[in-house]
């Protein structure tokens, strides 16, 4: 699908969708607790599915309501059938631990495209874990021990993704044993994992750890039932976020200026660029400025990066992103797509192993590769709504965390055709 944007936003207001981090941690705390949970304002989108869709193959009980899921958890057993996770990195790695506490053999299968994405953590962790494992790139086949891990003592790296941190962290409470899990480089994306520990905490599983989140200690203990309510996603309001600050004055309701999500960090952003920002009881607005540059490291909130990158491109002057190691490893390599797409643009950037600098100037319009990557194309579509008449290829890319973004696009007064 094609998505052709036209220049100019009259602004808007628009209700952020709800997180899809969230809702992913509470689909699998849901499940893995015995009874009745509900999960209230649960994201609906590709990599939501997927985490329901292999729960419920798990033995979870998922019964759709309007605005909320009611989910019967407990005694899940592996299934015969291929735990897919299509493109979710968080599904994945989330399940790939649970998997290896359930009595028995799972196969969980993934897209080419996360295939691509690092998978090196598994082999050390199920090494340690004294569990069977094979890993190709096209399934994960996993011979759980039902708890009995040949130790609870597990060191793995911080900084490939937090991701293994966290699915180490929701699998744990089921380990006979439980789990002491050090680092052995300093945790990354630290607000993921705060993210997850607050989840833990809703459905009473406690977390040992310190404020640096050096280590990790979880005792065995039993997940109980809980209520869930999903609040906005940040991550999926940047976009929005920055239009406002570019285009028109927009409005982004439903967010929680007191988020664990790491990309609230988008208000810091807007605001070291000068940008009029307004935080109310009920929502974000941001009002179109006259944007400075900005040096900022990204590394804490690294899906900002194409947001951010994209408002750089009309900054007044050089701006400088670092932190950027991470963003190599996501649906595509998002330093490069960044780069290359702001270059064809017309904006002169410099990319560098965790770096980016993009010099503002006036983007002009063009063909826009999302490289399949939903906050590539969405975080173009925002910038073309300053440089018009730009296409957007793969633009059904969003469907992962976002289905509905297209459609918000115009709430917010965005200029769009869609075409096949
Ligand atoms: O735990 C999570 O839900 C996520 C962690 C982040 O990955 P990193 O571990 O690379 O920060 C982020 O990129 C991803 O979109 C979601
Ligand atoms: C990288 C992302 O998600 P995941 O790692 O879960 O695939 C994302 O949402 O940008």
């Amino acid at each position: 699908m094609r998505a052709t944007v036209t220049k100019g936003s009259s602004g808007g207001t628009v209700a952020a969708p709800p997180s899809k981090s969230f809702t992913i941690r509470a689909l699998f705390a849901a499940a893995l607790a015995e009874g009745q949970s509900r999960v209230v304002n649960p994201l609906i989108s590709g990599d939501t599915e997927a985490a329901a869709e292999i729960l419920t193959q798990l033995g979870a009980r998922i019964e759709r309501h309007s605005g909320y899921w009611q989910i019967s958890g407990g005694n899940l057993k592996p299934s015969g059938e291929a735990l897919n996770c299509r493109q979710s990195a968080a599904t994945l790695r989330f399940l790939a631990p649970l998997c290896a506490l359930l009595e028995g053999t799972s196969y969980l299968t993934f897209d080419p495209g996360l295939a691509r994405r690092p998978m090196t953590p598994f082999t050390d962790i199920f090494r340690q874990l004294g569990v069977c494992a094979d890993l190709t790139n096209s399934y994960v086949k996993i011979i759980g021990s039902g708890g009995r891990f040949s130790s609870n003592n597990i060191s793995l790296p911080g900084n490939i993704s937090s991701q293994f941190v966290s699915g180490l962290l929701l699998a744990a409470p089921l380990a006979r044993d439980g789990l002491v899990i050090s680092l052995s480089t300093p945790a990354e994306s630290k607000d993921y994992l705060r993210m997850t520990i607050s989840c833990l905490r809703h459905f009473s599983v406690t977390v040992e750890t310190d404020n640096e989140l050096t280590g990790f200690r979880i005792k065995s203990q039993a997940y109980t039932p809980a209520d869930y309510a999903v609040e906005g996603d940040w991550s999926s309001a940047s976009y929005f976020l920055g239009l406002g600050a570019i285009a028109g004055a927009t409005t982004v309701a439903g967010l929680n200026t007191g988020s664990f999500q790491a990309d609230r960090f988008m208000l810091n952003c807007l605001r070291q660029m000068d940008a009029k920002v307004l935080t109310e009881k009920n929502g974000v607005s941001v009002f179109p400025s006259r944007l400075k540059p900005i040096d900022v490291d990204l590394n804490e909130a690294i899906d900002l990066l194409p947001t951010v990158a994209c408002l750089a491109a009309v900054a007044g002057g050089q701006s400088n992103l670092t932190g950027l190691g991470r963003a190599r490893l996501k649906e595509s390599d998002r330093v490069k797509a960044v780069a290359d797409n702001l270059k064809i643009m017309g904006i002169d950037v410099v990319e560098g192993p965790g770096i980016l600098t993009v010099a503002g100037g006036s983007p002009r319009g063009t063909v826009i590769d999302s490289f399949g990557d939903h906050r590539i194309a969405m975080a173009f579509a925002m910038l073309a709504t300053v440089c018009g008449d730009t296409v957007i290829t793969g633009a059904e890319c969003v469907n992962k965390t976002y289905p509905g973004f297209w459609e918000d696009f115009k709430l917010a007064g965005g200029k769009v055709t869609l075409s096949e």
